[in-house]
């Protein structure tokens, strides 16, 4: 294969996204070699908040698509294809800002991007190759995004209803939910469902075979 495969997954915030893709990562990565694939999340391109309060910060809806530069994610993805390395931002949700440190990525023949918005963005839309859509129902994710919220991102249980009420639930019916229809791929049971993570597997060595 000598171009770039650029697989989207997109679905619910906690929906799994992560999880599938890095264990899709995990699982191929011996196999491909360091050129054959590597992962960039949507989260990395939120915008900076670091000008703002921390009061600002946390009244701020994270879960529409202007408090995503994805105009840099986009810009990033043609680089990759184009054989350029990146320096992907590193991002942290506890302090809703970008941290001094990016990450280089490589070029590689495989580029999953995982996040919630990707689908709703037609220019971005057009670089992705497969898409794949994590149907988890919204009360599981709601269940795994407290827990997660609460150890990793620094919130408690009222901030994490007030902002799931507020923006998370409304985006998810808005702008999330509506772009399943550009899918091709629909996977149930979130980021451990092994038959899924077999057939992007399988998918993904028959386009390098090629
Ligand atoms: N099928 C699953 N079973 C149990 N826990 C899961 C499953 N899928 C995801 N999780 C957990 O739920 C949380 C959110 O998953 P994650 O992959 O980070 O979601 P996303 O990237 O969609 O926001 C994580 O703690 C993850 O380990
Ligand atoms: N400063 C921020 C930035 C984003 N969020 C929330 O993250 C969710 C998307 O990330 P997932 O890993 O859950 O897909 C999104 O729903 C935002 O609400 C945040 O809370 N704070």
């Amino acid at each position: 294969m000598s171009k770039t495969t650029v697989i989207a997954i997109a679905g619910a915030s906690a929906s799994g996204k992560s999880l599938f893709a890095s264990t899709v990562y995990q699982e191929l990565v011996a196999e491909l070699g360091s050129d054959g694939i590597a992962i960039l999340a949507e989260d990395a391109y939120y915008r900076d908040q670091s000008h703002m309060t921390m009061e600002q910060r946390v009244l701020t809806n994270y879960d529409q698509p202007s408090a995503f530069e994805h105009d840099l994610l986009k810009q990033h993805i043609r680089d990759l294809r184009d054989g350029k390395a990146v320096e992907m931002p590193q991002y942290s949700h506890t302090t809703h800002t970008r941290l001094p440190e990016s990450i280089p990525v490589a070029p590689a023949k495989v580029i999953m991007v995982e996040g919630i918005l990707l689908l709703t963005d037609p220019s971005l839309r057009e670089e992705f190759d497969i898409s794949v859509f994590m149907d988890t129902p919204l009360d599981i994710c709601l269940l795994r995004r407290i827990k997660r919220d609460i150890e990793e991102r620094g919130r408690n249980l009222q901030s994490v209803t007030e902002q799931y009420e507020k923006y998370v639930r409304p985006a998810f019916f808005d702008h999330i939910f509506p772009s399943k229809q550009y899918a091709d791929l629909v996977v149930t049971r979130g980021g451990r469902n092994e038959i899924a993570i077999d057939i992007i597997k399988t998918k993904i060595r028959q386009l390098l075979a090629e």
